[in-house]
């Protein structure tokens, strides 16, 4: 292994400093609606504590939270508290103290709006609480309440923007479930709101390593002039996860690995390996290039696509090994589900710059290890040098961006092993970001949340880049509703179908192994 350079630990920056030169957003209101579930407590109360931390809300920043369930304000600072604690005092190994000055202002301007997202009642008095302010509203619902609430924000005039009141909405996923749901959902959502006020989420855009691909490729010299057909053989990206589906089984009966991440986030990152370098960050210029690329993409063929179901299996082994069950023995799923928890698929960019490369894709659950990563395989160099050495083969150059749970880059290439003959070795260059820059306290939603309060959409994703998502995926889609899409299974545990090492084999490639 070589590694790049000595690390410099006591010059990493600190949270202060990460944040410098940003300034408080503008004074307003942060409404959550189904601020009573789990995506709240879990992630956007800690992110919103964490922002506050960091000095980037307003002074004059409020918070209202609707939802049906029955609590007095008493009762949401409790729980509000306990989120706190449990998921940003306690995150990790190292417990930290509540800021005190911060808590004290968070919760003296939080409040409580019990009331249905279906009735007129509670548009009317979240009127009264947001009159003349900036609002954000933020919809932690269910994806069936997203055009509901939007018509009735609309409708009760809270939507409107005047006398410079901003008023935006950030949606959730998932957005739509195929093609023409996500199309007909836009169209709703663009009768009560202008685009510039959407705001919809992909948590992968509030991933530091995720950004930094950009950052990666567009502010270094030495990996541009190498991006392209004429070097790359092919790109494989992976999301890969460990847990199964939990007690999600519900949703994900209808949903499958396929809806679930590849329209979303794995185009994410095709994306952003893909594009061309915007002429701005500005978010339009980044989105412009983002709906080229997807516009490039070919729509999923199914001979170029794996479905695969996991079947009972275990994780480990010997005394420590755990018996995993299989997804038709896990809560909610049908006894003969059919549903996908495993995909892969190839596909292709046609135009100037990647006519020709495969991208080869795939995400499972109850997979060996947790990891998302993107490997960038180059052409081989021509082997004539050595062909009258020891040599049999040279090491594939790869360059991984890892995104999680590690953040870094490793490149991968041959050296010559030491001694007189001429042999050699593959060698890793690694960078690590931990090595280099400190983490403060983050859920991945502080970015999404603070940019949406300054007006930046760069990270959220336009209209027309979801539905380019949905289309390349749409022919999959209608397969499997016509049941004419093949599943294969994998044990719990292991690498997932064999089927999917057969899509690669076909072509002389072979996926990195996920347990290296
Ligand atoms: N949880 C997570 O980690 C993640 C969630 N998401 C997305 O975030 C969104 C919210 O998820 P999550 O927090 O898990 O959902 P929850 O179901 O936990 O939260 C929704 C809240 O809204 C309440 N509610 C439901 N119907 C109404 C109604 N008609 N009027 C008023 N309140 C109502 C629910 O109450 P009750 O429980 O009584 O029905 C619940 O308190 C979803 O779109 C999900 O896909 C995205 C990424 C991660
Ligand atoms: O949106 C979703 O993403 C998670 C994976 O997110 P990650 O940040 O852990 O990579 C996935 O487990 C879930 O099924 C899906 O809905």
């Amino acid at each position: 292994m070589v590694e790049v350079l000595a690390t410099a630990k006591s010059s990493l920056p600190t949270t202060k400093e990460q944040t410098q030169g940003l300034e408080p957003a503008p004074p307003g209101t942060f409404v959550i609606f189904g601020g009573g579930g789990d995506l709240t407590r879990r992630l956007l109360m800690p992110a919103l504590y964490n922002l506050a931390c960091s000095g980037l809300l307003n002074e004059d920043f409020s918070i209202v939270i609707v939802d049906w369930a029955e609590l007095s304000d008493e009762d949401l600072i409790t729980q509000f508290r306990a989120s706190i604690d449990d998921f940003v005092n306690k995150r990790g190994t190292t417990a930290t103290e509540l800021q005190h000055q911060v808590w004290e202002r968070l919760t003296a301007n939080t409040s409580y709006l019990r009331g249905s997202f279906e009735d007129a009642a509670t548009y009317h008095a979240l009127g009264e609480r947001i009159s003349g302010r900036n609002a954000v509203f933020y919809l932690a619902v269910a994806a069936r309440f997203f055009g509901t609430i939007v018509d009735n924000l609309g409708e009760s005039g809270l939507a409107r923007e005047e006398n410079g009141v901003t008023r935006r909405v950030i949606i959730e996923k998932p957005f739509g479930s195929d093609l023409a749901s996500a199309r007909a959902l836009n169209v709703r959502l663009q009768r009560s709101l202008d685009e510039t006020q959407i705001y919809r989420i992909d948590h992968y855009l509030g991933k530091e390593t995720v950004q930094n691909i950009l950052a990666l490729r567009f502010s270094n010299g030495i990996f541009e002039p190498l991006w392209n057909r004429q070097n790359i053989d092919h790109v494989q990206i992976t999301a890969a996860e460990t847990v199964g589906v939990e007690k999600r089984g519900r949703f994900y009966e209808q949903t499958g690995a396929t809806r679930d991440m590849v329209p979303n986030h794995l185009m994410q990152l095709l994306t952003m390996v893909g594009m061309e370098a915007p002429t701005s960050f500005d978010a339009d210029a980044v989105r412009d290039e983002k709906a080229k690329v997807l516009a490039a993409v070919q729509p999923v063929k199914m001979e170029d696509m794996v479905r695969g179901q996991y079947v009972s299996g275990s994780f480990g082994v010997g005394d420590e090994a755990e018996a995993l069950r299989g997804y038709r023995e896990e809560q909610d799923i049908a006894l003969g589900s059919q549903t996908e928890t495993y995909v892969a698929m190839k596909l292709g960019i046609d135009n100037w710059r990647w006519a020709g490369v495969p991208f080869y894709l795939r995400t499972g659950k109850r997979l060996r290890v947790r990891k998302t990563e993107i490997a960038i395989h180059f052409k081989q160099a021509p082997f004539a040098l050595f062909r009258d050495t020891p040599v049999d083969k040279l090491t594939p150059n790869i360059l991984v961006l890892h995104i999680q749970p590690t953040e870094g880059v490793t490149l991968q290439f041959s050296a010559k092993v030491p001694g007189p003959a001429v042999r050699l070795g593959g060698v890793r260059m690694k960078f690590d970001y931990s090595d280099w820059f400190s983490d403060g306290p983050s859920t991945g939603y502080e970015t999404l949340i603070y940019d949406c309060l300054i007006g930046d959409q760069t990270l959220f994703q336009r209209a027309d880049n979801i539905e380019g998502g949905w289309r390349i995926v749409q022919p999959a889609l209608s397969a499997a509703a016509g049941d004419h899409a093949p599943l294969s299974f994998y044990p719990a545990g292991l690498d997932g179908p064999r089927d999917a090492d057969e899509l690669l084999a076909r072509t002389g490639r072979r996926w990195l192994e996920l347990s290296r």
